[in-house]
Order: structure tokens, then C-alpha cells, then sequence
């Protein structure tokens, strides 16, 4: 009797996760990862890079990924964004009719005026200012230890909770740089940021991920309520720019006279969480590995040093890739080793297609994996070390990023992908982090604190949605000068 209510109860959840999972007849004849593993990373919180080297990579010898991750990008007529139903909230949050969901002719009516409000200058001095706080922050921080190392006796260092501070400083950067508004979320706690750093691990919660159903079946209530309160601040924002404008991203999308209401809306959200865990993920990592590389760090620091002296203001003219090479090539090869979005939004060829040697029907989900293509061994030489020299040419300058790669046809750096919809951000986000990297190199030396959790290699959190964030990233700053000294070791 009890093995018949067993029975009676499990298989029709099994037929239920079969007909959910298993791969359709029609795709049978495609390689594929081990299902159950695979689906089981997620329920146990994997991030990314791990799904990625587990099962990705393994396949890489016998693909022509390269190529196809290209062909999929250039032609986004073909190959279309293709997102799931509005059935996840965080869709629901971002909206379907940004620039970076719409497709066809709203797309092509968005991107360009998107692109152009991204060809304004670069709010270097309120980055400057921002930078200042944050280092106000690090030396101000209690957790003060004395480190009796490296011939420093009795320095005082400050171990700061990085991954966290490096959220809180990309929060205040978008909103300088978007709306012109000062968050100050590097030195307060306000209930918007608050709202903001709960809402995305909550969206991402890896049952609802998965099952997005579950939101009708077992809905969150308190995450809705946090989720409307937190649209509507930005909103609101929103709407008070239209009476003080700026010269902000938000204010030049305002002027123009195309973008709808709703459109409007789903921009300014989109803009925030596109452009805030990956900023913050790029700038957690790139701590991270000059921690680690202690040698590569003071190589960068001198270059900022020799180039920007000890105190004068970066301008936008000395932050440029040619002016700081070695800089640059450090952030590039940090993005490409730990690439803060390790997927794209899947795409959905129009067409039946064949890629490389595969035949893929029409509307087959299709997700060129960004992390893969930086892991491959077919790309790149030693594509498990940091090794910055890749993205320098022979006289030590910034080498074009093709050259970073060994195979010319695949171009190879892809963080913020390649073709037409290319993240428009990329110049602002890239000004953003060479700020901050070139005032903190100036002003601290760092490690990784004993004990630390990432000493035997960067640890992610599981992010949905494709971001790649070190966890728990806790770093030891050792200021180079005291208050009021002028010059840095
Ligand atoms: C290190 C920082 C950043 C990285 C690594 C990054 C990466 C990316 C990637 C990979 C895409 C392509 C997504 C896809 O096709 O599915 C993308 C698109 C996009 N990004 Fe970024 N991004 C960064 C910063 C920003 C910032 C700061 C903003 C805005 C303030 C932003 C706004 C956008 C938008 C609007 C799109 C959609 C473009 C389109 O579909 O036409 N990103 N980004």
C-alpha cells in the first residue's frame, strides 16, 4: 500500500521534471552537458564560472566556438534576443522596452540615440570626488590591523569588505553618471540602497530562477514590495530630472522626443542593473588579482606614478589607454580571466541554421558563453594565468585587443561582447574603473588578508543572470603616505 502511495505521488513529479528538462527530439542530435549535474549546480548555488569549466570547457577541443560566437553577435537580425516570459520578476523589473531587450525596428530606433547619449564626456571629476570618498572609507575603516610584514613595521592596515565596497562605489558612479544624483552610497546606509542590495540576491533566488512558475505558486510579497518601492524611487528621480536637468545619460534620453513613458522607464532601470554588478564585479576582481600578484601591482603603480605624479586629478586626456598602458592591459586581462557577465541574453535564429557543423532548428534558445570563450585554450595562451603582458604590444603599449589572442579570426576579448549590440557603456564603464584603479594604486598597496576564502583562486557567488561577483572579498590596504604627506612611496 505504501510503496503504491510512493508511487502514486513520484512519478507524476517525475514525468513532470522530464517534461521539463528533458531535451526535446528535435535537438537530440546536438552535444550536450550532463542534465542532472548540471541542472543541480543551480539548485546548489554554483556560479557561472564553475557550470562553465565543469561542462563547457571539457567540450571546447571539438568546437568551432570562436567563430560561431561571432557569427551569432554580427548578425542579431538573424540570430534574435530572445528572453524568457514575463513571468520572472526580474524581467518584470527591467521591462521588455529598453535598448537592451527590444528587438527589430524598436531597437533600431533606441540604440543609436542610447549610443549617442553614451558619447558624452565622461564625468571624470565627479569620479574623482567619488574615488576621494572611498578612500576616506578604506583609511576610516575600524578593522584597522597592524601588519609587521614586507619590512613595514607596525604599519597600520585597513581590511575592508572589497566586494561590498566596490558595489557601493558603482552604485554612486551610475548615479553621477546617469541622473547626476549623489546616492553617497559609499558612506550611508539609505533605505533605496538598502532596497537595492536585498532586491538582486532575492530575484535571483535559484528555485525561482529555475522554476519561474513559483512565483504565482508561492509569491513573495515583501520582495514585490521591495521591488515597486525601489523602481519607484528611480522613477521618481526620473521625473524630477525632467525639471532639473543636467548634463547626465538620463537627461539626454529625456530631450529626446522618441523614447515613450514606458520606455523611458524601462531604460533608466535597465541602465542601473545592467551597468551596477558588473562595474562592481570588474573592480572586486581587479582587486583581487594584483592581491595576488604583488609584483603586477607595483609595475601598475609605478606606471601611475610616473605618469599621473602623486596627487594631481586624473583628467579624462591621462586616463586614456595609451597614456596608461599597463593600467589598462591589468583591467582587460582581469575582464577577461573573470569576465563580469559570463553569458549573453540568449538569441533565437529566425532560420533553421547550421553552425560549425550542427544543424539548429528555427527559435532554439542559443547563449554564447562569454567565460568559455576567454577559457579557451584554441584563443588564448595560458588561459588559466593573469598575465597582463597579453594586451601589450612589443614596445610595451596598448596592444590592439585582437593581438591578445592567438587566433586573429576569433578577436577573442569579448566582456562586453562584439557586433551591433555591443554594450554601449563600455567607454564609460572602462573611465569608471581606471579612476578608481589608478587613485586607489596611488594611494595603497594591498593583499589578501590571512585566512581569506579566495586565496587558492577567485570565488564567485551565484549570481543569476549571468554575473560573475566575487563573494566575501575581504582586502588588507596598506595606505602608501600618512594625512597630509604628499607623495606616495
Ligand atoms: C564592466 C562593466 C560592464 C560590462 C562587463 C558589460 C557587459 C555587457 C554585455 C556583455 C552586454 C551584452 C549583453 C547581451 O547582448 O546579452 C552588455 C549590454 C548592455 N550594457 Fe553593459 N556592461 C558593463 C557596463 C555597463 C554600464 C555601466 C551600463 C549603463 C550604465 C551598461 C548598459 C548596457 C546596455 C544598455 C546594454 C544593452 C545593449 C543592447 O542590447 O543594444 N553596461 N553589457
Amino acid at each position: 500500500m505504501v510503496v503504491y502511495a510512493l508511487v502514486a505521488t513520484f512519478l507524476p513529479v517525475i514525468w513532470v521534471l522530464h517534461r521539463i528538462f528533458a531535451i526535446p527530439a528535435h535537438l537530440r542530435h546536438l552535444p550536450t552537458v550532463p542534465l542532472w549535474p548540471w541542472v543541480w549546480s543551480y539548485l546548489t548555488a554554483k556560479p557561472d564560472s564553475y557550470r562553465c569549466q565543469r561542462f563547457l570547457l571539457p567540450m571546447r577541443d571539438e568546437r568551432g566556438e570562436g567563430l560561431i560566437f561571432h557569427h551569432i553577435l554580427m548578425n542579431h537580425g538573424k540570430f534574435v534576443k530572445d528572453y524568457p516570459d514575463n513571468d520572472t520578476m526580474f524581467i518584470q523589473l527591467i521591462g521588455t522596452h529598453s535598448v537592451g531587450l527590444a528587438t527589430g525596428d524598436d531597437w533600431k530606433r533606441q540604440a543609436p540615440i542610447v549610443k549617442q547619449a553614451f558619447s558624452l564626456p565622461v564625468p571624470i571629476p565627479a569620479f574623482v570626488a567619488l574615488v576621494r570618498s572611498a578612500i576616506d572609507v578604506v583609511k576610516h575603516t575600524t578593522t584597522v590591523t597592524h601588519d609587521q610584514g614586507q619590512g613595514q613595521e607596525d604599519a597600520p592596515t585597513h581590511t575592508v569588505r572589497w566586494s561590498e565596497l566596490a558595489q557601493r562605489i558603482a552604485l554612486d558612479g551610475l548615479g553621477i553618471g546617469l541622473i547626476g544624483h549623489n546616492f553617497d552610497a559609499v558612506r550611508t546606509r539609505s533605505s533605496f540602497v538598502e532596497d537595492y542590495n536585498k532586491l538582486m540576491p532575492a530575484l535571483a533566488s535559484p528555485p525561482y530562477v529555475l522554476f519561474p512558475r513559483l512565483e504565482r505558486l508561492l509569491p513573495r510579497p515583501e520582495v514585490r514590495a521591495r521591488m515597486d518601492r525601489f523602481v519607484g524611487s528611480l522613477v521618481h528621480l526620473l521625473h524630477a530630472k525632467r525639471d532639473n536637468p543636467g548634463d547626465d545619460i538620463m537627461t539626454f534620453l529625456l530631450n529626446n522626443k522618441e523614447l515613450s513613458e514606458v520606455e523611458l522607464r524601462d531604460n533608466m532601470v535597465t541602465l542601473f542593473i545592467a551597468g551596477h554588478d558588473t562595474t562592481a564585479g570588474a573592480m572586486a576582481s581587479f582587486m583581487y588579482f594584483l592581491a595576488k600578484r604583488p609584483e603586477i601591482q607595483q609595475a601598475c603603480r609605478s606606471e601611475v606614478l610616473r605618469v599621473l605624479g602623486p596627487t594631481a586629478d586624473p583628467t579624462q586626456a591621462i586616463l586614456g589607454p595609451d597614456s596608461l598602458p599597463y593600467l589598462h592591459a591589468c583591467i582587460h586581462e582581469t575582464m577577461r580571466i573573470n569576465p563580469p557577465a559570463s553569458f549573453v541574453v540568449s538569441r533565437a535564429a529566425q532560420t533553421d541554421v547550421v553552425l560549425d557543423r550542427y544543424l539548429v532548428p528555427a527559435g532554439t534558445p542559443l547563449v554564447p558563453n562569454i567565460h568559455a570563450m576567454h577559457h579557451s585554450a584554441r584563443v588564448w595562451d595560458e588561459p588559466e594565468v593573469f598575465h597582463p603582458e597579453r594586451f601589450l604590444d612589443a614596445n610595451g603599449g596598448a596592444a590592439d585587443l585582437r593581438a591578445g589572442a592567438t587566433s586573429s579570426s576569433s578577436g577573442g576579448w569579448m566582456p562586453f561582447v562584439t557586433g551591433p549590440r555591443k554594450c554601449p557603456a563600455q567607454n564609460f564603464a572602462l573611465y569608471e574603473m581606471r579612476t578608481i584603479a589608478a587613485m586607489f594604486l596611488r594611494e595603497f598597496e594591498w593583499t589578501l588578508p590571512k585566512g581569506s576564502i579566495h586565496e587558492n583562486g577567485i570565488q564567485n557567488s551565484f549570481f543569476a543572470f549571468s554575473l560573475s561577483m566575487p563573494y566575501d572579498l575581504d582586502i588588507t590596504f596598506r595606505p602608501l603616505r600618512q594625512e597630509g604627506e604628499s607623495g606616495a612611496a
